[in-house]
């Protein structure tokens, strides 16, 4: 059986690279995480989203929670199996979900209790049971019960909030099941105040955890607010474990929070934009709606071999889009999963070779192409 552990390989300034150890093998990071919320990379097999470079997925305790229910995915083999995927899975703990999805919800020390935005039935979720539900579920990677922080908030609102979630911490943690090859992560706190951050931090540091995330960023603050939070939070944690910036993001996003120190990323932002349209490419984005690309037979973007990129063109991607075909959702997701596992990897290469300064100056340059 495989320990887990986080290999320091290369530093390049702040960015590092490194290779995650985990039961169900090995994660290369910086690592960007396609989203499974519900059992499924939207509109992809998963067969299809290895290809594309991924080696973790992203589940959700509250999605799977209220359907089809954890027992009943523990019942099936686990979630590996449920949606046949053997790589890593990492899954939220269920409280953001509930404040951002949920009805009629109730924060208490114990924990949040709320009606399902799918059929109203009431539910009930503590550090207690979110670490059975993802234990149930068979996570690779057990995230911590917090309470993300909404923002803008005070200093005292931004306080008490940390805290709860750092009393929630210690509480995920008696009650996580240690298995081989299997990790709980901390989550820190502290909005964008650098004393709670450390707080947060000497919180989390006494649970003597495997690896932790950066949380209550990406909450509508803006990308130079989250840089300067991470200027000071990220340092906050432990050098020799994995760090996970939740909830990001867009690809300038990355780059600069991989040159923060962040080495797991998570987003929506690819699939989600995917079946809207929007494709990034090297050049910068381009909305597939737009009636400018009817007539035009180039490749989306010529820097990428994904089957989007390499066998149609935006004419048809166009075409698919207009007229309502799933096939242009299908290949826009495909070929965003493409582009971001293409940049994550750029990035560990640029590390590996010292020049990831040279490497994000040529990103901004290219997302500045203009004429795409
Ligand atoms: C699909 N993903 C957006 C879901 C996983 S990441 C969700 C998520 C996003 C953000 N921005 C902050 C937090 C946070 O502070 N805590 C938790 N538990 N989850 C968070």
């Amino acid at each position: 059986m495989t320990e887990f552990r986080y290999e320091l390989l290369a530093q390049d300034g702040k960015a590092r690279l490194g290779r995650i150890h985990t039961a169900h093998g090995v994660i290369d990071t910086p690592t960007f995480m396609p989203v499974g919320t519900a059992a499924t990379v939207k509109g992809m097999l998963p067969e299809n989203v290895a290809d594309t470079g991924a080696q973790i997925l992203l589940g959700n305790t509250y999605h799977l929670m209220l359907r089809p229910g954890a027992e009943r995915i523990a019942r099936l083999g686990g979630l590996h199996k449920f949606m046949n995927w053997d790589k890593p899975i990492l899954t939220d703990s269920g409280g953001y979900q509930v404040m951002s999805l949920a009805k009629l919800r109730k924060i208490t020390e114990e924990g949040v209790t709320f009606k399902s935005h799918i059929d109203g039935r009431k539910f009930n979720l503590t550090p207690e049971r979110s670490m059975e539900i993802q234990h149930l579920l068979g996570s690779t990677i057990t995230m911590a019960f917090d309470e993300c922080t909404p923002f803008p908030a005070t200093e005292k609102q931004a306080a008490e909030s940390m805290r709860m979630s750092m009393r929630w911490a210690k509480r995920s943690k008696d009650a996580f099941v240690e298995r081989e090859g299997y990790a709980l992560y901390g989550i820190q706190q502290g909005s964008v105040f650098e004393n709670l951050r450390r707080e947060s931090s000497e919180k989390l540091a006494e649970l003597d955890l495997p690896g932790h995330s950066v949380g209550g960023l990406a909450v509508g603050e803006g990308q130079q607010i989250m840089f300067d939070t991470l200027d000071f939070c990220v340092d906050m944690l432990p050098a020799n474990k994995p760090r996970y910036l939740m909830g990001v993001g867009k690809p300038s996003d990355l780059v600069g929070a991989v040159m923060r120190g962040i080495d797991q990323f998570d987003c929506v932002l690819p699939t989600r934009s995917g079946r809207n349209a929007q494709a990034f490419t090297h050049r910068g984005t381009l909305n597939l709606k737009n009636g400018r690309h009817r007539d035009d037979d180039r490749p989306l973007d010529d820097q990428c071999n994904c089957p989007a990129c390499t066998k149609y063109s935006r004419a048809y991607l166009h075409h698919l889009i207009k007229a309502g075909e799933i096939l242009g959702a299908v290949l826009l997701t495909w070929h965003n999963l493409a582009y971001y596992q293409d940049l994550m990897r750029g990035m560990r290469e640029a590390i590996a070779e010292g020049r990831m300064e040279a490497f994000a100056r040529d990103f901004h340059a290219g997302q500045e192409g203009g004429d795409i």
